[in-house]
């Protein structure tokens, strides 16, 4: 019996063994093509740019003669050839890096873990798990994520893990990065970071990084138009602080200087948007991509946190928010027909991304003192809910691309609708969240 039991736990697991060989095998396969198709679409872009210069060379002396026309048109002909294939060359790179990514699973849960000079947390050293040991049983844990970073994990390492989901937000996805966990723990340090440029963390660094894209993107043909919001969401009421007037040039939005915290210094959760739309004439193709970077108030538990009136009031809608989130979330892991995203602003807002259309990443910021243990394990009990949901290629995500002129259905359009209905700051007002329907960019004003 127990020796039948032996044989098929060794089946199962030789099974299991054959199973992530063939992924591990199919991830390779896909990075070569990948790697191949870049090469070409790099390839025939410097040919494009030779002929250009041919071009320009032969513009210069046409006139003379009937031959040099009839080679100038033809030349003109081979530059329209090579720009459409360049541009397929594009669309299969895209396609390829978005099998990548959903190999990968369309929500990741990352863990940070910030120094401290004394701590009850240890990160196993292939970084893909974290204990608390916070001496009694009741504050002792053991969680896996997507990844862990320890303490001495620079900006630079973590922006590298997360490079590729800013890629998706250009080649047309919804993509959103939330950074969860009590107060200091290093939320707001992992979003937006410090103004020095090794300091600098998420926000500044996803805006450097598309607009270069966008730049190397221009060669080709494509042209991108981008814009962006930063909401706060306070006692359950929306306000764009790059509002009109305020500046949203996404080249001029100094995000180390963005507010996490309200006008007096009431906590809020704060959402960087960056609406995305890419065209292409030579190929007709428009892509529509959005990255929402989230810097979530404190998740410390009402119950702690010892407060009255207004504090109090503000506590419970975040908490709200928060515990909308992992209503979200259990719904998505338990692939509940029916997923409340309009049970808080944060989670309507976000909808896009989170549901089966989008690709979402949370981080799970811990502080690994001893007296935050307690908080530490509430917060990776979250993230491992967070963790469970699975939606991989086939509950796949959907990328935003037409072959018609544009048509955005407006995601911020909540934010945008209370700035036009007065719910500024001075009018902020808790109650039932009344987001309209949206699905991809906001009618942002520039
Ligand atoms: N990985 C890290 N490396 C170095 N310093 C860090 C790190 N994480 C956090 N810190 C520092 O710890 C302090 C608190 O971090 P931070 O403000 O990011 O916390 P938070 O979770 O955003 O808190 P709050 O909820 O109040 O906004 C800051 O001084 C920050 O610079």
């Amino acid at each position: 019996m127990l020796l039948q039991q032996v044989r098929e736990a060794s089946e199962t697991s030789r099974e299991q063994q054959q199973e992530v060989q063939q992924l591990q095998e199919q991830v390779t396969a896909a990075s070569k093509a990948k790697l191949a198709t870049q090469e070409a679409a790099q390839e025939k872009l410097a040919r494009l740019g030779q002929l250009e210069g041919e071009l320009e060379a032969l513009q210069d002396v046409v006139g003379a003669g009937g031959d040099q026309a009839d080679m100038l048109k033809r030349l003109v002909s081979r530059v329209a050839n090579l720009e459409l294939a360049v541009g397929q060359g594009n669309n299969a790179r895209r396609l390829l890096h978005n099998q990548l990514v959903e190999m990968r699973g369309n929500i990741r849960v990352f863990c940070r873990v910030r120094p401290s000079p004394s701590s009850v947390v240890t990160c196993q050293s292939d970084g893909s798990g974290v204990r608390v040991d916070g001496g009694e049983a009741s504050i002792q844990g053991t969680f896996s994520f997507d990844k862990v970073f320890g303490p001495a994990c620079s900006q630079q390492t973590v922006f590298d893990e997360v490079a590729e989901l800013v890629q998706s937000a250009l080649d047309g996805y919804q993509v959103c990065l939330f950074s969860y966990g009590q107060t200091g723990a290093g939320k707001t340090h992992t979003m937006q970071g410090l103004p020095s440029s090794q300091g600098q963390g998420i926000i500044p660094r996803s805006v450097a990084k598309i607009l270069d894209t966008v730049k190397i993107l221009q060669e080709p043909g494509w042209e991108y138009d981008l814009e962006a919001s930063y909401i706060e969401v306070y006692n359950e009421a929306l306000q764009d602080l790059l509002a009109e007037g305020k500046g949203r040039d996404v080249g001029k939005i100094t995000v180390a200087n963005a507010i996490k915290h309200g006008p007096s210094g009431e906590p809020t959760h704060s959402i960087f948007m960056l609406f995305i739309t890419g065209r292409h004439a030579p190929t007709a193709t428009l892509v529509q991509g959005a990255l929402n970077l989230v810097d979530l108030a404190g998740s410390e538990r009402l119950a702690r946190s010892e407060v009255t009136g207004q504090r109090q009031k503000e506590a419970c809608c975040i908490n709200k928010s928060l515990s909308s989130l992992g209503d979200v979330f259990s719904a998505l892991a338990s692939k509940s027909a029916h997923v409340p995203y309009r049970n808080s602003k944060l989670t309507h807002l976000l909808q896009p991304c989170l549901g089966g259309t989008g690709k979402t990443l949370m981080f799970v910021n811990i502080n690994p003192e001893p007296a935050s243990a307690g908080e530490t394990l509430c917060s990776l009990r979250f993230a491992a809910q967070v963790n469970a949901c699975e939606r991989g290629a086939k509950g796949g995500a959907r990328r935003h691309v037409s072959q018609q002129p544009e048509q955005p259905k407006l995601q911020a359009e909540a934010a945008s609708k209370d700035r036009k209905h007065g719910a500024a700051a001075s009018k902020r007002k808790a109650g039932a969240p009344e987001v309209p329907p949206r699905n991809t960019r906001p009618r942002l004003h520039k």
